[in-house]
């Protein structure tokens, strides 16, 4: 019989099996702690610091909060923590008051992180949409989605994930910036390697979100026509994109890039 699980524990190692429990119920502290990093402009102070180490009161000076004590104090355990996830670099030395002094230094992952720019081009947006309040509800409802075998998001909201955000605005915003992020950095690379949109005059994307994907092949490829087709509420979200009419003979492909199904199902339930 196959094996299923992700790692190999042995069984008589009660204690190892004890810490396993222990850290899976503690999975969620790290996202929601590199959340408020990044909110906070952390991570953003970190890369801007080019590599150098920065102590907590040189990061929290930077944010002007009314109790920069306790801010730093905060901020060091945090960063402290993300330390231990690879996130960040820390370095300690001793003080002259002989106590622990602690920098921290951006490690690769934080230019992923970014927020810099609109956070396009990172996984900050997702992140944050992954992590929100509106879309962490519908994981309260994993249990009843599959003893009444509906969705989390109906049951949290009552509609499906698509209608729900075409009746919440600022859940959409959150969503279709989530997706662009995300799109930006698949269609980048996309870019580099795949030659079949050459020869093409146009192009649909379903589900093309707010046409980040669509934009950016289109800038390649400077002959080729793009439509983004997408729900109304979606497309009243994406900026025009300026690009070539059609001529009366022409070949359409159509092409999705991170369609729904195969994107979300892994880990995401709110569908
Ligand atoms: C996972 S998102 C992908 C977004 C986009 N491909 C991107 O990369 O940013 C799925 C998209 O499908 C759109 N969608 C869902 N149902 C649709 C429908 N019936 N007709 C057109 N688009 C739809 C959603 O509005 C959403 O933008």
């Amino acid at each position: 019989m196959g094996q299923t699980t992700a790692v190999s524990h042995d069984t008589t190692d009660d204690e190892a099996a004890c810490m396993h429990a222990l850290s899976l119920l503690s999975g969620f502290v790290a996202p929601m702690t590199l959340k408020a990093v990044i909110e906070l402009g952390l991570i953003d102070e970190l890369l801007a610091a080019d590599g150098q180490a920065v102590t907590p009161e040189e990061l929290v000076a930077a944010g002007r909060w009314p109790r920069p004590a306790e801010a730093a104090a905060a901020v060091d355990r945090m960063l402290r923590f993300l330390a231990t996830h690879s996130v960040v670099r820390c370095t300690t030395e001793v003080g002259p008051d002989g106590k622990d002094r602690r920098s921290y230094a951006a490690t690769p992952v934080c230019k992923w992180l970014t927020t810099r720019n609109g956070g396009q081009g990172s996984m900050a947006p997702l992140w944050m949409m992954n992590l929100d309040k509106a879309f962490m509800e519908t994981w309260y409802y994993m249990k009843d989605a599959v003893t009444e075998g509906v969705t989390p998001t109906e049951k949290a909201y009552g509609m499906p994930l698509f209608e729900h955000l075409e009746s919440n605005e600022a859940s959409s915003v959150l969503f279709n910036q989530a997706m662009g992020g995300h799109s930006e950095i698949i269609t980048k690379k996309l870019l580099e390697r795949y030659r079949g949109f050459e020869g093409i005059d146009g192009l649909v994307d379903v589900g093309g979100g707010t046409g980040v994907t669509l934009r950016m092949i289109t800038a390649q490829h400077k002959d080729m026509r793009g439509v983004n087709y997408d729900l109304p509420h979606v497309i009243a979200q994406a900026p025009p994109i300026q690009g070539k009419l059609l001529g009366e003979s022409y070949t359409v492909c159509i092409f999705t890039i991170n369609p729904t199904p195969l994107w979300w199902m892994p880990h995401i339930p709110f569908c």
